[in-house]
């Protein structure tokens, strides 16, 4: 039923969807060539199997509609963007659990990355981790100034390694010295720091939503085969590495947060976390 709505009818009646499934996202039109999704998982925006599987198959709908140009990627929740990964979903999982949630992750870190649609990170809130992801996985990123906010990958502060394919994200959008730098201490970097190393693009004191609309409508006005072409050409490499690495890749995600060592770092994280 859900899949034969087409994604302007999805826009068109959220509350509608929402009080018979739960998509975890909203998805609105703000114009004719423009998708704005929306992730709606509260508390904190954490990705999920559920979560990814869920923004995994919305950005496909929206890019069916060959009117729709661009995508903004943005949160219900201001204060956060997304907190990564669901860290619920890596404590004492089952194996098959676990590849499964991963598998969830690349293919929605290679179908954002990929996609032949022009996407804007519109980034009000925290993004730490899986929400740096996210936003490093889109074409522009257009962050709030607020200077408590936090935006990097702090995954050795949890006793664990971003992916191969994550770090080679990261050096390709703030260089190698710094990726290093920033991975090693787990550092979260503040919007200002952002826009210095090239994390985001754009930090704003207004209306970020209204910045992150003008940026998406900008780039439905460049031509789509230009757009297409130098997409692939600059993420072709990335894409491939993983594409030809997904069962390694999904070996070694679940060896690593299955060890022990690793279980104890994460609940000891997790504790720290729900004792703030
Ligand atoms: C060799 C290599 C092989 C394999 C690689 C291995 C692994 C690498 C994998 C992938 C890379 C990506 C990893 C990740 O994304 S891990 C997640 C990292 N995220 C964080 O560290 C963020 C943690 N959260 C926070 O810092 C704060 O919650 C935040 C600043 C976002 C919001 O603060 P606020 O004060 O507003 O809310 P809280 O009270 O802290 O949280 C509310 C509620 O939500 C729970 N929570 C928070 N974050 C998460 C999360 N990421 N997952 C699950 N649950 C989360 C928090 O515990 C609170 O719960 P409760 O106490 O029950 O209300």
């Amino acid at each position: 039923m859900l899949s034969r709505l087409s994604p302007r009818l999805l826009s068109s009646s959220p509350r509608l969807l929402s009080s018979s499934i739960r998509t975890l996202v909203n998805v609105t039109y703000p114009s004719p060539s423009v998708a704005v999704l929306e992730l709606d998982r509260p508390p904190v925006n954490s990705l999920s199997l559920e979560m990814a599987t869920s923004i995994t198959s919305h950005i496909k709908q929206i890019e069916s509609d060959p009117q729709i140009r661009s995508l903004i990627l943005t949160s219900s929740n201001p204060k956060i963007f997304s907190a990564g990964l669901d860290i619920t979903e890596m404590s004492r999982p089952s194996k098959t659990r676990l590849s499964t949630f991963w598998r969830s992750i690349q293919s929605l870190f290679l179908t954002l990355y990929s996609t032949r649609l022009s996407t804007i990170s519109c980034i009000t809130g925290h993004s730490p981790a899986g929400g740096c992801l996210l936003s490093m996985s889109c074409d522009y990123r257009v962050m709030s100034r607020n200077p408590k906010l936090g935006i990097g990958l702090n995954e050795t502060r949890l006793g664990i390694a971003a992916p191969f394919w994550l770090k080679d994200l990261f050096v390709k959008t703030v260089g190698y010295r710094e990726a290093e730098l920033g991975l090693s201490r787990g550092k979260l970097y503040s919007p200002e720091e952002a826009l210095k190393i090239g994390l985001v693009d754009e930090i704003v004191d207004g209306e970020v939503y209204d910045v992150a609309v003008e940026r998406a409508e900008e780039y439905a006005e460049i031509p789509e085969k230009g757009i297409v072409a130098t997409k692939r050409m600059c993420r072709g490499e990335l894409v491939r590495d993983l594409e030809g690495k997904i069962e390694e890749d999904v070996g070694w995600f679940t060896d690593f947060i299955l060890e022990e060592g690793t279980q104890k770092g994460i609940e000891g994280y997790l504790k720290s976390l729900s004792k703030k």
